[in-house]
């Protein structure tokens, strides 16, 4: 598998098999229900949105040093139905900090972003949903989800094709994310997600992530069958409030 992806990719996942946990508990969450968050946001007229607080990737330039919660604020100003976290330090500047203080100050559903491979690494701290990538965890997906259910963590199965869609939901993913970032390549192409949406069964919730940033991106995800966007870069390229309202808008009449 390593062989196939891109040598950041081979970096983020090399460095997440090395990272150690310094917890001794293991964590118990009592989540905010991410279905109930994508309801309230539809019911109000707002597309959900996950909005992600990303201060860096190996395909940004620079790095946002900008407070993680006052980031977070303004995106829930700007009507974020959740809020997606990085806690990868190496490679997107995140941090567990940054998560715990976000989560602490907002009172939507966070997600912990980050690449989790070992079942220890799931009590570095405690957040709402927590996501899987189906290509990184490999056979662990049914173990690591499990695991992370008994934890009380809410699971985001990340899939980039129809294989690993699969897969997710012969685990029962009740969340499932489609990756449009090719993980081989680093390109995104947003003819991924309607690719493989039409494979999924009518009782998960899908989520489409990555590549989007133009109120026309995100109504072209909602058609091809998106209950919810997980967005990124689009947000954090200037101001975060404005930028999460466009995109939450997009269905509203005016929108461009
Ligand atoms: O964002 C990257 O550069 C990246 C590189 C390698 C592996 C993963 C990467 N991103 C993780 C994500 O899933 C995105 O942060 C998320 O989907 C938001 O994407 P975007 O809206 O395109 O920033």
């Amino acid at each position: 598998m390593n062989d196939t992806l891109a040598p950041q990719v081979r970096s983020i996942l090399r460095a997440a098999r090395e990272r150690d946990v310094a917890a001794d508990d293991r964590v118990s969450v009592s989540p905010r229900s991410l279905s109930a968050a994508f309801a309230d946001a539809e019911s109000d007229g707002r597309v959900p949105v996950i909005a992600e607080v990303k201060p860096t990737s190996p395909t940004t330039e620079g790095e946002r040093r900008d407070d993680p919660v006052e980031l977070a604020e303004g995106m829930v100003a700007g009507g974020a139905a959740a809020l997606s976290v990085l806690t990868e330090p190496e490679h997107f500047g995140g941090s567990t900090e940054n998560l715990e203080r976000i989560r602490d100050a907002v009172d939507v559903p966070v997600l912990r972003k980050d690449f989790v491979v070992r079942e220890a690494q799931l009590d570095a701290v405690a957040a709402d949903v927590v996501l899987l990538i189906a290509r990184f965890v490999g056979d662990d997906l049914a173990d690591l989800k499990r695991a992370a259910e008994e934890r009380g963590f809410q699971v985001l199965v990340e899939v980039h094709d129809r294989d690993e869609l699969e897969r997710a939901l012969d685990v029962g993913a009740e969340y499932v994310g489609v990756n449009n970032r090719d993980l081989a390549k680093l390109e995104v192409d947003l003819e991924t997600f309607e690719r493989v949406a039409p494979h999924t069964s009518g009782d998960v919730t899908l989520i489409a992530e990555s590549g989007v940033s133009t109120p026309a991106d995100v109504r072209r995800m909602r058609e091809a069958g998106a209950d919810g966007l997980l967005v990124g870069s689009a947000i954090m390229d200037g101001d975060v409030t404005e930028n999460t309202e466009a995109l939450t808008r997009a269905e509203s009449e005016g929108s461009a």
